[in-house]
């Protein structure tokens, strides 16, 4: 059992100036539309439908907030007495990268992410979902380079390996830590990147990615044993994965 099983919808936002008042660190998923950002989340959380997973890419259109910790808050954000014990927020971010987007509603989108990922002070690290069968896009780069100056940890999730066979899983897994060792700042130092792989139908890294998401938000082992310890055990609450991959959009 996992603190991140006491995940509950908290706020969601279209715009920077509706961001919540919390203080808590925001732990937020990055990633191309459809490469399994809700799917993570709910799999991370236990919760069959608490971030809307779809076949239909470009299914997250706004920015979508759930507490850990806490009492129940939805939609208590504005007043700061009631968000107290929250310990951190889990963000889904809306992808990026699907064609069939509008050019106005998809200058919507990539500002408001710039925006949030480079600006955020909450922020604490970014969770980028890649699909295993094709990482590092243009528009990943883009996320990793929009946020790499603020210095801030990014993990990255190589999800869908059900998809891969064991050997090129060992590969685009040594390709991405290699990719990503080669980013440097000016004076030469490395930046705080990691990479797992993942699959949420066959069940791989959760609970690695489990761990670094607690590890990445500051709850220490310690804290989460004990928050852990006052929960129940969500019943026949398992999230569903339909497998199912609606084919690459090209950004
Ligand atoms: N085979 C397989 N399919 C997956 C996995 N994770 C997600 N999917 C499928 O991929 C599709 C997209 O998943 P979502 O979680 O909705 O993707 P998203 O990144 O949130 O997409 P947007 O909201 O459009 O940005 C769904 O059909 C999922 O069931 C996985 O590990 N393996
Ligand atoms: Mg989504």
């Amino acid at each position: 059992m996992s603190i991140l099983w006491q995940a509950r919808f908290f706020t969601t936002v279209n715009q920077l100036r509706d961001l919540p008042h919390t203080t808590v660190p925001e732990i937020a998923f990055a990633g191309r539309s459809n490469a399994g950002k809700s799917t993570a989340i709910n799999i991370l959380c236990n919760q069959k439908g608490l971030a809307f997973a779809s076949k239909t890419p470009g299914r997250t259109q706004h920015i979508n907030f759930f507490s850990i910790g806490g009492a129940h808050v939805a939609q208590h954000r504005k007043d700061p007495t009631i968000v107290d014990e929250i310990r951190c927020l889990l963000v889904d971010l809306p992808g990026y990268g699907y064609a069939e987007v509008s050019g106005s509603a998809k200058l919507h989108w990539q500002r408001l992410l710039g925006d949030y990922v480079q600006r955020r002070e909450q922020l604490a690290a970014l969770i980028l979902i890649m699909d295993a069968r094709r990482p590092f896009t243009e528009l990943d780069i883009q996320m990793l380079e929009w946020f790499a100056p603020t210095g801030k940890p990014i993990h990255c999730i190589l999800t869908k390996v059900d998809k891969l066979n064991r050997n090129e899983s060992v590969n685009v897994l040594r390709q991405a830590k290699a990719k990503l060792d080669s980013y440097v700042d000016e004076d030469g130092e490395g930046f705080p990147f990691t990479v797992q792989l993942f699959s949420a139908l066959k069940r791989i890294g959760i609970e690695e990615a489990n761990d670094k998401i607690i590890e990445l938000a500051g709850l220490t082992a310690d804290e989460a044993a004990a928050q852990t310890a006052v929960i129940e055990t969500p019943d026949d609450d398992a999230p569903d994965v339909d497998g199912g991959d609606a084919g690459s959009a090209q950004p």
